[in-house]
């Protein structure tokens, strides 16, 4: 029994995931992952705003082969703070395999920071997201993305729709590549052609530094995952969406699981079914190479491209 107790109502992820119709590229990179503690190794920061279920690294790993992806970058959950043991284990027991993204603080010093290089961490996640997160203020963020610019690396930016406008300034001053997570999680509802979607590819257009993952469309989806065993695909309704970034931006896109799936109450995805979300974004050979392979390589692992 762990020392902590779960969130209620929290789902755990799924246990076991279907076998995906939809065959990777060699060398797929699922590139946006966690690892939930698990807790009694790799305790929760005392700020979480939830408490998951355990999610280890060797259940990742097991994931990553059963689904067929080649590699997994693991990105910083809120739940750990920045108190990033748990994802730098992960990425060191890897085999080379795993890359890493980040959360830090200003007072984490030049030797820390190259530590976390020598793990594999190539960027930090700053977290907009109020549910999620307490207010860390724009000077200091600025501070440590100049730090950070100078290793090489990238800031991933989690936000939601709504509040790009107010964090406009801010984004399009950071000096390094910008990572959005989930396609900056749009209200689906509204629409693809959107003024507030509109916004985003306005984003992206003008600013060829941002890059998007178009991952999450169970989070983001209305309609559900109940269209799964009919003729038409699952989470259709974010279809439009993840599709008009990929075929606008096939450059800077990025795809991954978000297993396990932190928060989510009235559903949890079985991954092998998200995997075969993919080509309905992503309908050719060659945007499927770029999504899944050439994009990824390029951020996380530039020395073997
Ligand atoms: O929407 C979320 O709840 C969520 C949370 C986290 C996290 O807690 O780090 O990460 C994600 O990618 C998504």
């Amino acid at each position: 029994m762990s020392q902590f107790e779960k969130t209620p109502g929290w789902l755990d992820w799924y246990a076991n995931p279907s076998k995906p119709k939809f065959q990777l590229p060699a060398g797929a990179v699922d590139a946006h992952c966690h690892v939930f503690g698990p807790g009694d190794e790799f305790p929760f920061a005392p700020e979480r705003k939830y408490t998951p279920c355990d999610a280890s690294k060797a259940q990742l790993f097991a994931l990553r082969d059963h689904l067929g992806f080649a590699r997994n970058v693991v990105v910083q959950a809120t739940c750990h703070g920045a108190d990033n043991r748990a994802m730098v284990d992960a990425c060191k027991s890897s085999g080379g395999k795993a890359r890493g993204v980040a959360t830090v603080k200003r007072s984490i010093s030049d030797a820390e920071l190259q530590e976390l290089h020598d793990a594999g961490v190539r960027g930090v996640r700053f977290n907009f997201v109020k549910r999620l997160v307490d207010f860390t203020p724009k000077d200091e963020l600025m501070e440590i993305a100049g730090r950070i610019a100078k290793l090489g690396w990238h800031v991933v930016i989690y936000f939601e729709a709504v509040d790009l406008p107010e964090l406009w300034d801010f984004f399009t001053a950071l000096p390094t590549t910008v990572v959005v997570d989930h396609m900056g999680r749009p209200d689906v509802s509204k629409g693809v052609d959107s003024e507030e979607f509109a916004l985003f590819l306005k984003f992206m257009r003008e600013h060829k530094n941002v890059w998007s993952k178009v991952s999450c469309p169970e989070r983001l989806s209305v309609t559900g995952p109940k269209a799964l065993d009919g003729e038409q695909n699952a989470y259709q309704d974010v279809v439009p969406f993840a599709r008009r970034v990929v075929e606008e931006f096939p450059e800077r896109v990025l795809w991954g699981t978000d297993w396990p799936h932190p928060n989510l109450k009235d559903h949890m995805p079985d991954d092998g079914l998200l995997v075969d979300f993919i080509p309905h974004i992503a309908p050719t050979a060659e945007l499927q190479q770029k999504l899944l392979v050439d994009n990824p390589m390029r951020l996380y692992w530039p020395e073997e491209v």
